[in-house]
């Protein structure tokens, strides 16, 4: 039975349905990276929000971890190349708290509009400080909107309920997307000049890291007031504080930082700056959806092998996967075949679907034919990590999709470019099920890959196949199955023989020794 941690608070529903899909499951919250480390152990899975840091560490000291499920949006307290590194798979929930934190965005811009919260702590002081108050209207204002994604679209919907003017800065917003969404595509620069109050709804990377910066707020209209729910480090803090001193920045409201848990900023204290502690996914509503969606996407992959929502790995439904199961099997196989008898450098892979196969989802047949193939040099590897490990070593992977029905109801081809030029396997699914080899380097055989075998490329001449039958028999070697190929009468013959024990070095030289073999090896699956 798989067994998941769950190491953040999180609704109790997670538990509810991971005991449910039949996962074993401990919630074990508040430990420090390096008691996470000590406790990870065996556990299949990690499920989190935001407090647990999956660092490299954590990852390394995990045996069987296959996947970390993260119960929201912002995956930036995941180390997610560690963890692909090391494959395992990482996933969020995008859109379980997309309305909550929208919500929570406009709140705080109300907040700054009429100073609710320096009013309510007034007033609660017995001030009654009512013409220290004046606040601005938001009808007619213009919402500057930097990341117009899933919650940047609801922020501008929820504004243009209130009747601002929104314009959206977003490199990836197309015209069209921004037309629905009635916005006005701007550039960074007309938006800083133009909004009275500016949103961030973008994640935090080197390109969106001090999007605010002194420079860009220093563009900013006089009197404007900035809104992060998105990220801490979109915003340079000190010039935030020194336009609010100034008196340039109208207000700020901020539910992330820089430095999490803030527990102390020079920001706090300052007029017109309003804060909370990272609320923005934070309504029973959200964390319910989040839970629910974070624990059911784990059950998947761990009970059925289902992907969704990962970030590094393509998704494959619950549906999906039972079809696609006996295909990722073939594919492995196929990729191990080309790893074991490829020798030297690979500079490419293509891997080609047709008939029934050319129907499926084809991105995880090549992520299990790469991962057959690099596991001969590695046992790390897996479907995760091999296409990183490929693209590290430079290899070049295409996929072809083939329309056409062959001589087989469906058929996976793996071709790998080595320098002796290419070199190419192809196998089917007998009853859909099995996978069968049946295609060798251009030769047609049939075999099954399974445990140990012996590949051998012979001259095919009267005689040869006793004296090997021979040779194994007295080396005490038992022959499961035979399998034979040939280019032409007299050429050079293919044969792939299953034995029951691995085949030693010294049975090898033997064999190697036979007249007219020009190749063997030892191969396992
Ligand atoms: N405060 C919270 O509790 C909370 C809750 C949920 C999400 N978040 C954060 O909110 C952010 C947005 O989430 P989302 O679901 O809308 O993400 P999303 O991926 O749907 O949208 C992000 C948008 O940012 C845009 N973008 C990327 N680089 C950009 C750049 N250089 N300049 C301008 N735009 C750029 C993308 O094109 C995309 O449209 C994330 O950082 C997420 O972690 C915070
Ligand atoms: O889990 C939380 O409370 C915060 C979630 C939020 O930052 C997210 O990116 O989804």
């Amino acid at each position: 039975m798989p067994k998941v941690l769950i190491s953040d608070k999180m609704d109790p529903k997670a538990a509810e349905i991971f005991r449910q899909r039949g996962v074993e499951v401990d919630e074990i919250t508040g430990k420090t990276p390096d008691e996470l480390a000590a406790m990870i152990g065996d556990y299949d899975g990690l499920a989190i929000r935001s407090s647990t840091k999956v660092t490299k560490a954590i990852l390394d000291a995990a045996t069987n971890l296959k996947v970390v499920g993260r119960a929201g949006i912002g995956v930036d307290n995941v180390d997610i190349p560690a963890a692909s590194a090391k494959g395992v798979v990482v996933m969020n929930t995008p859109f379980g708290n997309s309305i909550t934190t929208a919500e929570h965005a406009i709140a705080l811009m109300f907040a700054l509009a009429r100073q609710l919260p320096e009013a309510d702590a007034s007033t609660q002081a017995g001030k009654w400080e009512k013409n220290r108050f004046m606040g601005v209207e938001l009808t007619s204002k213009t919402l500057g909107l930097i990341g117009a994604g899933n919650i940047g679209s609801i922020v501008a919907d929820r504004a243009q309920g209130l009747k601002m003017k929104v314009v959206a800065f977003d490199p990836f917003l197309t015209p069209e997307r921004a037309v629905e969404m009635g916005v006005e595509k701007v550039t960074l620069d007309e938006l800083l000049a133009r909004a009275d109050f500016i949103t961030l709804h973008t994640p935090l990377t080197d390109q969106t890291r001090n999007i605010l910066s002194a420079d860009n707020l220093a563009k900013t209209k006089a009197g404007v007031r900035i809104i992060n729910c998105a990220r801490g480090g979109l915003i340079d803090e000190a010039a935030l504080k020194a336009g609010l001193d100034s008196g340039h920045i109208g207000g700020a409201a901020l539910d992330v930082f820089v430095e999490e848990p803030a527990k102390a900023s020079p920001l706090f204290g300052t007029p017109n700056f309003v804060s909370t502690p990272h609320l923005g996914a934070s309504t029973s509503e959200a964390q319910v959806n989040v839970a629910i969606q974070v624990a059911e996407q784990m059950a998947d992959f761990l009970v059925s092998g289902g992907v969704t929502n990962a970030l590094n790995m393509p998704s494959l439904s619950a549906e999906e996967a039972p079809k696609l199961k006996p295909y990722m099997a073939l594919a492995e196989k196929l990729g191990s075949l080309v790893g074991q008898l490829s020798h030297g450098a690979l500079s490419g892979i293509s891997v080609e679907v047709e008939g029934a196969a050319a129907a499926l989802n084809q991105k995880p047949i090549t992520g299990a034919v790469l991962a057959g193939l690099m596991r001969v040099h590695s046992d790390t590897v897996n479907m995760v990590n091999a296409p990183f490990l490929a693209k590290e070593r430079g290899l070049d992977v295409r996929e072809v999709r083939h329309d056409r029905e062959g001589d087989y109801h469906t058929l996976l081809r793996v071709t790998v470019r080595t320098q002796a030029g290419d070199r190419s396997v192809a196998g089917t699914l007998f009853g859909n099920q099995a996978p069968r080899l049946v295609e060798l380097f251009g030769i047609k055989v049939e075999a099954d890959l399974a445990g140990h075998m012996l590949y051998v490329v012979n001259e095919d001449a009267p005689g040869f196949i006793g004296r090997l039958g021979s040779l194994l028999g007295e080396s005490g070697v038992n022959i499961g199955t035979f399998h034979l190929g040939r280019r032409d009468a007299g050429g050079e013959a293919v044969l792939l023989l299953s034995v029951d024990d691995a085949v030693t070095s010294d049975l090898l030289t033997k064999v190697k020794a036979l007249p007219g073999v020009k190749t063997a090896m030892a191969l396992a699956f």
